[in-house]
Parts: structure tokens; C-alpha cells; sequence
């Protein structure tokens, strides 16, 4: 296939999705890394296989009425896109959060089909969630509203069929509600439905920790091969939520010094290493803003209104782990961190770099992991999850550890090798998307045109 043709294929694309500006952003990230590969591969073109990963198998967009602590009516609206079903059962978390769009699930739908591609597991791919914003609202009221949503979603799921997990604003208080409701609506204990299940009742050990500890191995691997480490490391870790704050507590462990950390309202800066009890504790427990952390806390700055990595612009920084949202790392946060010294970036969080950021640290020549390998622990511990819930049994955390860190080494070895097959040694973007790409494609071939 021509550039022209993949071009004219993407052009389709954006407008049949009028205004979903990050799933365009998410395909044209995609598309820029196929050329060699569909010039290799013409099977792919003939069976339209780029317009056919384009077009979510399902879309389910549905009302979310609940009533609030005032007994007032509330509406959210509430969204599955089981995005592609070619390697197993649609996968992939629910987010809640007031910027939630179709375009958004899309976006990250079709992210999380790679992704569940490069664990090498059995797993399809999907996304969810709602626009429903969980900040400031009572357990009563999160429970009422995750009660309402299942009610609705029920119906598509299954072990079989679709298995949600957490995301943005959905942790395990939200997970045990939406558990709950299902589990009531079908008068069936099926605990493979759902994973980042509560420990007492169906949930993996390191389920938690996953996404967040994965990355860091992944980092971990990048680092090995150009001969660096993360012993005595200084790193920025941009979120201050699940993701965030287990990629600070392993980078701790292997001997390096996270010194920032951020919320949506701003971000922290403790030149003795974020004290990541008192951070959990006011996030986890308190669930209060990150700014309470600087007020505890002698010697840490605040930095209302302020990202994470301007931190590089006072003091040098080798390591950067994105751990919040998407597009948090502009062409100028990227600027600010080259300045600083950076040297490699695993992305935690989905789709965190913007195109403009990405170019530059490729450009200077920064280690660069992305989110689709990078922070694909979580799933693949969501897939570990539904095997002990399939054969009803639990593994030990150092077990079930140990199997997060071997897939993470091999998703970074057939990142590595694809990226040098392919011409491009070191291009772990390339060489994400075409691992997962093909197998995927591959799939999508031997099923026939469905
Ligand atoms: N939880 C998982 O297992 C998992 C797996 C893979 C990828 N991810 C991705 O990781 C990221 C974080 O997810 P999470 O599960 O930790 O969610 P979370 O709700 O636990 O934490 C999100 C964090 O990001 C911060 N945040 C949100 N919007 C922000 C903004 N605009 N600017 C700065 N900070 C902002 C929040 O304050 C919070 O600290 C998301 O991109 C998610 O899709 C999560």
C-alpha cells in the first residue's frame, strides 16, 4: 500500500468521526508507523484491514439517571466501545470523569487493542465510562450512580464477552459497586466479569500496583539496554492516582529519587524525594487536593496551576513517567524537560505526549516507551486476574509479580526486535505499534470478513 492510499484511508477515517479529535489524534499516531509493514504485507490491504480496525465492532452509548444526596435527578451519560474482538473478549477499564466523550472511549479503545496485542495474552479490545464526575461526591452517591450505570451495561458484558476494569476516577470502591450490581442483575457470582476486584472477593494480588510497577519495569529494561539505570535517578511523575503513585513507589525501590508529582490543580516539587506514605494518605485516604502535601511537608514547594515538569527547569531531571491524563506533556513541557537533561520518558498514563513533544525527544535522541507497551501491566494483570478467577484460584503477590515483570520484558523485547526488523533500532513507537499491529491483523485475517 502506497502513502497515499494509507493517507486517503485516514481521511475516511476523520470524517466519518467528525470532532473526535483524540481518537484522530490515536489512528494518526498509528498509521504513521504501518507503511513498511503494509508494503511488506499486501494481504493486509486486500482484506481492509486498517479500515476495518477503524470501525468499532460496537458502539453502546446509553442514560445514567441517579439521584443525588438532595434527592434531585441527575443524568450523566454512559459509554462501551467493544472496539475489536479479534484475540478474545472485549478488555479494557471504565473512565469517570466530567471530560468524558465518545471520541474519548474511542481513543482509548483503539489504544487498548494494541496494547492488549503486545502482552501476548488472550485478550480483545474496549473502553468505557461516563461523564459523571466522582470528585466531591458522597460513597452514596458513587454507589447510586454506579448502580444505575450497570443496570444499563449489564447487558453486554460477560467472561466471555466484554470484561471492564478501572480507570481514571474508577478504583476499587467504584469497581466493588459496580460488582455488586451486576452480580444482582444476573444472580451469578461471575467473578471473571470484571477485574481490579477487591482481594476478599475474586481480586489479584498486584492488581493495584500493576500498571503503575510495569511501566517502571519496562523503563527498567529501556534503561539496561543503552547501559543507563535508575539507581540514583531523578525522576518527575506527573498524576498523583493509581498509576502515579505505584511508578513512584517501585522507582524507589530500584534507588531512584521521584521528586515531583501533580493533581489537576497542580503540581509538588520535594527535593528529598515525595514522601510517598504522606502522599497516599491525602490522595488515597483523604482523597483531598496535592496541594495539602506542601502544606505537611518541610521543604516542598506547591505549584498552583503548574504542570509537573516545569520542575526541570530548576533542577536536573533524568527520567520522566507521565502518569496522569492525555496530552499533559506539551511541545514546551518537552522543551523544559530537554533542558533539564532528560534522557528517556515511559509513558504511564495513555497517550500523555502530545505529537509535537514526541518528535522532539525522538529528535534529541530520548528514550522513548510508549503508553500502549509501557503501561500495559495493568491489563495484563487484569488478564492474570481473570485466570485465577477462571481456574477459582489466588496466587502469592511475589508470584503474580514476577509474571507482570516477565511480560513486561517480553513486550519490551518484541518492541526491541520489531523496531530493528523493521529498520529502526530504538524506535520503541514504531516498533509498539507494528508488534501489535500484526498480531492483531493476523487474527482479523484467519476469522474472515466479520
Ligand atoms: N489504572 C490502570 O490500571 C491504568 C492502566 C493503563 C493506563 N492507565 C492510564 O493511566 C492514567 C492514569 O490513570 P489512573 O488509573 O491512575 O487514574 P486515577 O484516577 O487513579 O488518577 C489520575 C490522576 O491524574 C490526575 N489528573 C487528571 N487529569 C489531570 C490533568 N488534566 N492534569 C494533571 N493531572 C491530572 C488526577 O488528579 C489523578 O492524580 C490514565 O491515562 C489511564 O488511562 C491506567
Amino acid at each position: 500500500m502506497s502513502n497515499d492510499q494509507i493517507d486517503a484511508i485516514l481521511e475516511q477515517v476523520l470524517a466519518r468521526n467528525p470532532g473526535e479529535d483524540e481518537f484522530h489524534q490515536a489512528v494518526r499516531e498509528v498509521f504513521d508507523s504501518l507503511p513498511r509493514v503494509l508494503a511488506k504485507r499486501p494481504e493486509y490491504t486486500e482484506a481492509s484491514i486498517l479500515q476495518r480496525l477503524c470501525e468499532p465492532e460496537r458502539q453502546i452509548i446509553f442514560r445514567v439517571p441517579w439521584v443525588d444526596d438532595n434527592g434531585r435527578v441527575q443524568i450523566n451519560r454512559g459509554f462501551r466501545v467493544q472496539f475489536n474482538s479479534a484475540l478474545g473478549p472485549y478488555k479494557g477499564g471504565l473512565r469517570f470523569h466530567p471530560t468524558v466523550m465518545l471520541g474519548t472511549v474511542k481513543f482509548l479503545g483503539f489504544e487498548q487493542i494494541f496494547k492488549n496485542a503486545l502482552t501476548g495474552m488472550p485478550i480483545g479490545g474496549g473502553k468505557g465510562g461516563s461523564d459523571f464526575d466522582p470528585k466531591g461526591k458522597s460513597d452514596g452517591e458513587i454507589m447510586r450512580f454506579c448502580q444505575s450505570f450497570m443496570t444499563e451495561l449489564s447487558q453486554h458484558l460477560g467472561e466471555y464477552t466484554d470484561v471492564p476494569a478501572g480507570d481514571i476516577g474508577v478504583g476499587g470502591r467504584e469497581i466493588g459497586y459496580l460488582f455488586g450490581q451486576y452480580k444482582r442483575m444476573t444472580n451469578a457470582y461471575e467473578s471473571g466479569v470484571l477485574t481490579g476486584k477487591g482481594l476478599t472477593w475474586g481480586g489479584s494480588l498486584v492488581r493495584t500496583e500493576a500498571t503503575g510497577y510495569g511501566t517502571v519495569f519496562f523503563a527498567r529494561r529501556m534503561l539496561e539496554l543503552a547501559g543507563r539505570s535508575l539507581d540514583g535517578a531523578k525522576v518527575l511523575v506527573s498524576g498523583s492516582g493509581n498509576v502515579a503513585i505505584y511508578a513512584a513507589e517501585k522507582v524507589k525501590e530500584f534507588g531512584g529519587l521521584v521528586v515531583g508529582a501533580s493533581d489537576s490543580a497542580g503540581s509538588i516539587y520535594d527535593p528529598e524525594g515525595i514522601d510517598l506514605d504522606l502522599l497516599r494518605d491525602i490522595k488515597e485516604r483523604r482523597r483531598d487536593r496535592i496541594s495539602a502535601y506542601a502544606d505537611e511537608r518541610l521543604g516542598a514547594q506547591y505549584r498552583d496551576g503548574r504542570r509537573v515538569w516545569s520542575v526541570a527547569d530548576e533542577t536536573p531531571i533524568d527520567v520522566a513517567l507521565p502518569c496522569a491524563t492525555q496530552n499533559e506533556i506539551s511541545e514546551s513541557d518537552a522543551k523544559s524537560l530537554l533542558n533539564g537533561g532528560v534522557t528517556a520518558v515511559a509513558e504511564g498514563a495513555n497517550m500523555p505526549t502530545t505529537p509535537e513533544a514526541v518528535r522532539l525527544f525522538r529528535d534529541a535522541g530520548v528514550l522513548f516507551a510508549p503508553g500502549k507497551a509501557a503501561n500495559a501491566g495493568g491489563v495484563a494483570t487484569s488478564a492474570l486476574e481473570m485466570q485465577q478467577n477462571a481456574s477459582r484460584d489466588s496466587w502469592s503477590f511475589e508470584y503474580t509479580e514476577q509474571r507482570l515483570s516477565d511480560i513486561m520484558d517480553g513486550i519490551h523485547e518484541r518492541c526491541a526486535e520489531t523496531a530493528e526488523e523493521y529498520g529502526t533500532p530504538g524506535d520503541y513507537v514504531l516498533g509498539a505499534n507494528i508488534a501489535g499491529f500484526t498480531r492483531v491483523a493476523d487474527a482479523m485475517l484467519a476469522l474472515g470478513v466479520i
